[in-house]
């Protein structure tokens, strides 16, 4: 039997709570000097940023306080109905939440980014999806989506 060498979360690769907590905490800061993005979030609650760090960990393979504390995707994507983004306005949060990740340093490395930038390409074009609806939401949306390494860091 040979033993294979198991790759790390991508929460864990990141940097753990810890780095997801440092990357909103800096975003949203950028976030509320934009010219485009500060009107959707100059009123958002005190704790969002570390809901969305929350929410990212769990994505990314780490613990499930998301879920546990707010409600899981369907809560998520409740969150964004209603808010008609443009999708100028998505593609600034996604470019400064990249600008933010070389800021405070998350892993540079090919194989970590292309799997971080899927998802969050994924996320906000539901984001901007789901905001142009009025309506309510009916189907079953949970559990969170689960993002894994697209390519394979390390050898077997
Ligand atoms: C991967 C993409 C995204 C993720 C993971 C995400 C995550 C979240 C989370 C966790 C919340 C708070 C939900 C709660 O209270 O439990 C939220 C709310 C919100 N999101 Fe997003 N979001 C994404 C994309 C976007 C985009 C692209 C925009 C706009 C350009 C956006 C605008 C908002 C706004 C305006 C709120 C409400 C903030 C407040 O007033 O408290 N989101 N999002």
């Amino acid at each position: 039997m040979t033993l294979e060498k198991t790759p790390p979360t991508l929460y864990e690769w990141a940097g753990g709570d810890e780095a997801f907590k440092r990357l909103t905490s800096t975003f949203y800061g950028k976030v509320l000097e934009d010219p485009l993005l500060e009107p959707l979030f100059g009123t958002m609650a005190q704790e969002h940023p570390e809901r969305v760090a929350w929410c990212l960990s769990e994505v990314f393979g780490g613990p499930k306080t998301y879920t546990e504390q707010r409600g899981g995707h369907r809560h998520l994507i409740q969150q964004h109905l209603h808010r008609h983004l443009s999708e100028q306005q998505r593609a600034r949060w996604v470019s400064l939440l990249l600008e933010t990740a070389d800021e405070i340093g998350l892993p540079s490395d090919p194989e970590f980014r292309a799997a971080f930038v899927s998802y969050i390409e994924w996320g906000s074009r539901i984001a901007l999806s789901v905001s142009q609806s009025d309506g309510e939401i009916t189907e079953d949306l949970d559990p969170m989506p689960q993002w894994n390494w697209i390519v394979k860091p390390f050898q077997d």
